[in-house]
């Protein structure tokens, strides 16, 4: 062995050979998993852009379709909740509303997820295998100007099986202005929210007290 101070260098074949092949596996297993994800993601953003086009379609307002679409990024986020090991529901994931325009969630088939209904009933969300739960976040709700609901959710989990989850989140580029259209405000649907910057509301919302509840776009910039 050659040493340096940081580095150890093998130099018989013996140790080498070992080495390279766990890097060359440990490379290909992250540009297969990578792939994957891309694909993944891909496929569930065209769904995304599907639903998007289908409320703006039914609100009368689809000639703000290309400019909802070119103002969005996606984040993916891949979840594993432990079993508690208990029949008692244990808290996996708080009460929060999503602060994206749009959610889309897929899980195994571990339940788990709830949803909170306006007469404040948690529900749980029991969904046949290979289905996927649409939700709209908070952006979409005050670019709406609240004709969409985003509902308090949370995940509630029993038993000994973990469960994995997969949320894609459409949101509002850095610098874009979440702002109802005008055909969405008139005397029956009073301007709600004032234009926000999605970047600096979510900063907000980490801060504040009432962190990731319903209250905080109205805290933040509710009229
Ligand atoms: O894991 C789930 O089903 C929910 C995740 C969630 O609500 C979130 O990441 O915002
Ligand atoms: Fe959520």
């Amino acid at each position: 062995m050659l040493t340096s101070g940081i580095v150890t260098i093998p130099t018989r074949a013996s140790d080498f050979v070992p080495k390279l092949f766990n890097n060359l596996m440990y490379v290909l297993f992250v540009c297969v998993i990578s792939k994957i994800i891309s694909s993944f993601s891909q496929q569930v953003s065209e769904l995304d852009q599907m639903v998007r086009r289908m409320v703006l379609e039914s609100l009368g307002v689809e000639k703000y379709y290309d400019e909802h679409i070119e103002s969005t990024n996606y984040l993916l986020r891949v979840m594993k909740y432990k079993g508690p090991d208990t029949s008692d529901a244990k808290l996996g994931l708080q009460p929060h509303t999503d602060k994206s325009i749009v959610s889309i969630l897929c899980q195994n088939q571990v339940n788990g997820l709830e949803v909170q209904s306006k007469d404040g009933t948690w529900i749980e969300v029991k969904i046949s295998p290979n289905s996927f739960i649409v939700m709209i976040g908070d952006s979409f709700l005050a670019w709406t100007n609240g004709r969409l609901h985003s509902p308090l959710h949370r995940v509630m989990m029993t038993g000994d099986k973990a469960r994995y989850s997969t949320g894609l989140f459409s949101i509002p580029k850095d610098g874009y202005m979440v702002k109802a259209p005008e055909e969405l405000v008139d005397e029956e649907h009073p301007l709600l929210f004032k234009p926000f910057d999605f970047v600096e509301f979510t900063k907000f919302n980490n801060t504040a007290e009432d962190h990731g509840c319903k209250s905080a776009l109205k805290s933040y910039c509710g009229v």
